[in-house]
């Protein structure tokens, strides 16, 4: 199987990625006492059959099903999923497989990397997105003051990445797939940009026989910096990009309102304005958002979003330090830094965005 390694201070482990891999599945688990699934409803009807054909026998009895999306992370549904798992008899030999996109994999996590202060934890991701989250460790639950505001970093032992899955995605999950990619190649690389541009024209044309290749490059890019700083004291924190706006308007809007793609895509373009008047970038922002908006981005701050409310929640994200927020600023494509930003400056380019336009 094809994969890549990640290497991290804590463990080492492979993303195995491509087409077929769930054909792979079993000889890999077989050691644990337990494999406990934990899902969401739409990937228990869509895929479930075809993971419980690769497990072993009596798995169906031990499955999990969280609601979709960003009502899987509350502590209530992280509660359910630990008293899951003492009812079914999970012990320090069993594990505990997340079957979902980023939110059933943070959940999965969170309860694993707890549940008898540990156990192993597996990754099988079924979005685009989950190239960026099934990898790396960060896992966690949203409090409703903050995204993912109660977590831990714990590594999975595997991640399995089998992107046929990918073919049921809805459009709305495509964009928001995508947008995580459309930053690692901000934060990393003028031509990793230029390439997702040529391939991906439209929003048609995410799901493109190119994609496996496409991701395999996201992923190489997050490795890289996982392995320099797993535990964010540095570097890390680029992956941040589009972020601090981004959680703001998840957490504001009440979560699931907007994917988290859509709210991060909206957060690179502020970020990306802060980056022209502050941080020396030269940058075509109005080709940027013409490109965006044909893949079918609305990269306008929601309109009932008020900055003081908006600015609330960015003093609580986790990079703010002494209450002063910060930002990943790129000072070239490739060249990002963190960096605070004059509150005034923040609301005139947050009230220019919110009317459609660009500074
Ligand atoms: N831990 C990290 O490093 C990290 C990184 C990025 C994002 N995240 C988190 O990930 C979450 C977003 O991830 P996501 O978009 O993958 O989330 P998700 O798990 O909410 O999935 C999005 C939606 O797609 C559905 N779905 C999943 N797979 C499908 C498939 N194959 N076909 C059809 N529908 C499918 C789900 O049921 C859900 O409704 C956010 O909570 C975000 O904060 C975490
Ligand atoms: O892996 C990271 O580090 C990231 O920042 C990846 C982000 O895409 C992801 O949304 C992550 O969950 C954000 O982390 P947080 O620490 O800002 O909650
Ligand atoms: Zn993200």
């Amino acid at each position: 199987m094809e994969s890549i390694i990640i290497d991290t201070e804590t463990k080492q482990y492979p993303v195995y990625i491509g087409s077929g891999l769930l054909e792979e599945l079993r000889p890999l688990v077989e050691k644990y006492t337990r494999v406990m699934v934990i899902t969401d409803k739409n990937v228990r009807s869509l895929h479930l059959d075809a993971l419980l054909n690769h497990l072993p026998e009596g798995a169906e009895n031990c499955v999990f099903t969280a609601p979709a999306g960003e009502d899987a992370k509350t502590f209530e549904v992280y509660k359910d999923a630990l008293t899951f798992a003492v009812r079914h008899h999970l012990d320090r030999k069993s594990c505990i497989l997340a079957f979902g996109g980023g939110a059933v994999g943070d959940l999965a996590g969170f309860v694993a990397a707890t549940y008898m202060r540990g156990i192993a934890f597996i990754q099988i991701p079924t979005t685009i997105l989950a190239h960026d989250s099934a990898v790396g460790g960060k896992v966690a639950i949203n409090h409703p003051l903050g995204k993912n505001l109660v977590g831990v970093f714990y590594q999975p032992k595997f991640v399995l990445y089998d992107t046929d899955f990918l073919r049921t995605l809805p459009k709305v999950q495509r964009l928001s797939g995508f947008a995580e990619l459309v930053k690692h190649a901000f934060i990393s690389d003028e031509a990793f940009l230029s390439e997702l541009k040529k391939e991906v024209p439209d929003g048609d044309h995410i799901l493109s026989p190119r994609l496996p290749e496409l991701l395999k490059k996201g992923i190489k890019v997050k490795a890289n910096i996982v392995q320099k700083d797993e535990k964010e004291t540095g570097v890390r924190a680029f992956l941040n990009f589009g972020h601090t706006l981004g959680h703001a308007l998840e957490a504001h809007g009440g979560y699931g309102a907007i994917t988290h793609g859509e709210a991060v895509m909206t957060g690179m373009v502020y970020a990306l304005m802060i980056s022209r008047k502050q941080a020396g970038l030269q940058f075509n922002l109005e080709k940027f958002t013409g490109w965006i908006g044909q893949l079918g981005y609305d990269w306008k701050i929601p309109s009932g979003a008020k900055f003081k409310e908006i600015y609330a929640y960015m003093e609580r994200d986790k990079k703010t330090i002494a209450q002063k927020p910060r930002f990943v600023l790129l000072k070239s494509i490739g060249e990002p830094e963190l960096a605070e930003v004059d509150k005034e400056l923040l609301r005139s380019l947050f009230e220019l965005q919110q009317k459609g336009r660009l500074a």
